[in-house]
């Protein structure tokens, strides 16, 4: 589904950001990218929505090379990504069913099948009874659900949340993994950058640890492994 081949990311101040990494995710997986402040995690993340271009190296998404695809490209190689933040990035003024409706819109979905999706995507992240409510009058967690809401509601074959549960508090937390898990089993390949030791620890999902741009590890049902 995804794959990185020695990919090297250097920002304009010449900081190494990312060093040779290759990587390789099949569609289903649920990785996780962990490692300590610094080490190019948010990079990878913006290198995959192609907020950045690598300075070296390929990225291959569902069989395309896409490392360097056109700038008109990148809307439709971000329909195959639903993406997740820690401060949510909600619309204000808009209310929990236009938030999700919204992400609908910018695809020129029917009316008809807006009618249809959003409330069954509300019902999946449990807020079938906030649909008229602003992000506003919602705790976090029920923020992150709304966003989740609107990651998924176009179907998208990948998930990428970037510490999604940084803002929250542990029994939130919880709430938003189950829901992550659920979309994962449903098939969605999901792929989650966090500094939440115990989240990862009890998950028991794929670990991929970077250090100072470079992976540490890539494990199997792995652990958060350091401390910090
Ligand atoms: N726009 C930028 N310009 C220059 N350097 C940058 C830029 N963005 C990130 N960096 C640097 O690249 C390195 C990797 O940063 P990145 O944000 O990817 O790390 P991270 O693992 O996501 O960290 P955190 O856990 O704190 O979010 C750091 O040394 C950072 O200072």
């Amino acid at each position: 589904m995804i794959k990185l081949e020695r990919v090297s990311k250097k920002y304009k101040n010449g900081t190494y950001a990312l060093q040779g990494v290759s990587l390789n995710i099949k569609k289903g997986d649920f990785v996780f990218f962990v490692g300590p402040s610094g080490a190019g995690k948010s990079t990878l993340v913006k290198l995959l929505l192609k907020e950045e271009n690598v300075t070296s190296g390929k990225i291959i998404v569902d069989k395309k090379d896409v490392t360097h695809i056109h700038n008109r490209r990148i809307p439709f190689l971000r329909r195959k990504m639903g993406v997740v933040f820690q401060d949510f990035r909600l619309l204000p003024n808009k209310t929990v069913y236009e938030n999700v409706a919204f992400a609908m819109e910018i695809i020129e979905a029917s009316h008809r099948d807006i009618r249809s999706q959003v409330p069954m995507i509300l019902s999946i992240v449990g807020l079938s009874d906030k649909q008229k409510s602003y992000p506003s009058q919602l705790s976090g967690g029920e923020q992150q659900r709304v966003s989740i809401a609107r990651a998924i509601v176009n179907n998208p074959p990948i998930l990428i949340a970037d510490e999604p549960t940084g803002n929250l508090d542990p029994e939130n937390s919880w709430e938003i993994m189950k829901l992550l898990k659920s979309i994962n089993r449903r098939g969605t390949t999901v792929i989650m950058a966090t500094h939440d030791k115990e989240i990862v620890d009890i998950m028991k999902q794929r670990v991929v640890e970077l250090k100072k741009g470079r992976i540490l590890r890539d494990e199997e049902k792995g652990g958060y492994g350091y401390e910090g």
